[in-house]
């Protein structure tokens, strides 16, 4: 990166805002993390090896969950607990030629490692686009609000951490990831690479746009895309700039004052440590969108089975991975009591998930017709058997049908309230169902298999189609 950061420049005015150390919920309350949703490591701690406390092999830190205190088995030992404990590496706010402030590292940073969690108030997405408007039109120039999940932002405009200052780049040697903690999605910000001391921290904003100002990008990357934002929807869709003397912006049209939204008219309560001055000009009312929110891709199923309910499969597969992230795998994770949850696990595309061509997967599955067979074959016991099969198969699927308009209404809550899992209970009755539908096609195809192979074959009528030879003939054919 071609930063001009200079660490050792101390800054004149410094910027405005409310400094707090954990995301602000006036908006809506923080959720109450049930009991049988805690998630518990199976980690031991030894004296001897450090490492054995809930490090990379801790099976929530493997699925981006902190610990939680007292349940943890590693107790005080316990590492994963870093957005709780506000663990962050060492930096320094600084001020960077024509990006406004910035943030140095004051230490060696190790390749994924946690520097600092991205706090501010949580606000919804309607909320964040209407504040979005107000920022512009009282001409703040830096964009704070980030994406948290599908129907909530992050907005440190007034109220946040150090990680507010983190600048844009092209190349970035940090990138966001998202955390369960306490039940709540927290968002952090992780080096890509190590980072030397004195080195800035920046990250790739790629920006949902929502109108207002276009900024150049000054991070210096060779691969510089020229604007903040360049990808997003916002930035394609409208055209003007700012232009204030400041080379990052040029302005088409200048925004009109409207004082019934005058919502910047109240000071922030309180300052950063060392400010000095409130004339801190916040502007563009952008809004940055995590580079890992972009919607999940569903697998495309062509000449399909027609199973009974498969858009509900992957409906309820998929919830948890639109809330969070779409570069996610839904995995079953052990928790307390013997139950089981289904979580959504970020898993950056580069290093889980193999990267998207763009095009749809093509799963190929084949339709067995039933009564097809049945008729083919000669021994009457044999049908009965399949029939008997196929008759559980209807019923798991009727049943698995049923379960979900039975649980659609624990579904829509946990969306509206922008939950990252549905509750155990509903996973566990999804899962059951889904297993028992699963397992009545088994064995309703084995069955099939075995007595097409085993019992004899009705002899054809040779007035219909071509005769058959050999039944094993046909009969694969029916299969294909
Ligand atoms: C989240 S703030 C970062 C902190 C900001 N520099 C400050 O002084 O408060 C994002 C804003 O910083 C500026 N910025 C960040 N990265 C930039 C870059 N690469 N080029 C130009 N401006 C940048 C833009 O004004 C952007 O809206």
């Amino acid at each position: 990166m071609q930063f001009s950061c200079d660490p050792d420049q101390e800054g004149d005015e410094l910027p405005q805002y409310e400094h707090i150390y954990q995301n602000d919920f006036s908006y809506r309350k923080h959720k109450k993390q049930k009991e049988e949703d805690i998630s518990i490591c199976e980690c031991k701690f030894d004296f001897g090896d450090p490492d054995s406390a809930c490090g990379e092999r801790c099976l929530n830190v493997i699925t981006n969950t902190e610990c939680t205190p007292g349940y943890c088995p590693c107790g005080v030992y316990c590492k994963n607990q870093k957005y709780q404990k506000c663990d962050y590496a060492k930096t320094k706010l600084v001020k960077c030629e024509g990006r406004g402030w910035g943030l140095v590292a004051l230490e060696e940073i190790k390749e994924g490692q946690f520097i600092i969690e991205y706090c501010g108030e949580v606000i919804s997405w309607k909320e964040a686009k209407r504040r979005a408007q107000t920022y512009e039109t009282h001409g703040v120039k830096d964009a704070y609000i980030i994406s948290l999940n599908a129907s909530e932002a992050i907005d440190a405009t007034k109220k946040g951490s150090l990680a507010r200052f983190i600048n844009h780049s092209c190349k970035p040697n940090c990138e966001t990831r998202k955390w369960n903690v306490l039940g709540e999605v927290r968002v952090g910000i992780f080096a890509k690479e190590s980072i030397s001391p004195r080195t800035e921290l920046a990250y790739d904003y790629n920006f949902e746009w929502y109108g207002g100002a276009k900024v150049r990008c000054l991070c210096g990357a060779v691969s510089c895309s020229g604007f903040l934002g360049a990808k997003s929807r916002g930035f394609q869709e409208d055209t003007y700039v700012w232009e204030d003397g400041d080379d990052r912006y040029s302005v088409d049209k200048i925004p009109v004052y409207d004082s019934a939204e005058d919502e910047l008219t109240s000071e922030p309560t309180k300052n950063v440590e060392s400010n000095t001055d409130g004339e801190k000009d916040i502007s563009t009312a952008l809004i940055v969108q995590q580079q890992d929110s972009t919607p999940m891709e569903e697998d495309v199923v062509t000449e399909a089975v027609k199973t009974e309910a498969p858009e509900e499969d992957m409906k309820l597969l998929s919830q948890d991975s639109q809330q969070v992230s779409s570069q996610k795998t839904e995995i079953i994770s052990h928790v307390r009591g013997d139950s089981f949850k289904v979580k959504s696990v970020p898993v950056p595309r580069k290093r889980g998930r193999p990267p998207s061509s763009g095009k749809a997967k093509t799963v190929a599955q084949k339709h067995v017709d039933i009564a097809n067979v049945v008729q083919l074959l000669a021994s009457k016991e044999a049908q009965d058997e399949i029939l008997k099969y196929e008759e559980v198969k209807k019923e798991a699927t009727e049943e698995l049908s049923s379960l979900y308009d039975e649980i659609r209404p624990a579904i829509e809550e946990h969306e509206r309230d922008s939950q990252d899992s549905v509750a155990t209970s509903v996973a566990e009755k999804w899962i059951q169902a889904s297993c028992y539908k699963l397992k009545a096609e088994f064995d309703l195809y084995s069955c099939v298999i075995k007595n097409i192979a085993c019992t004899p074959i009705k002899p054809q009528d040779n007035t219909k189609n071509k005769p058959v030879e050999a039944g094993y003939d046909d009969q694969s054919k029916t299969l294909e």
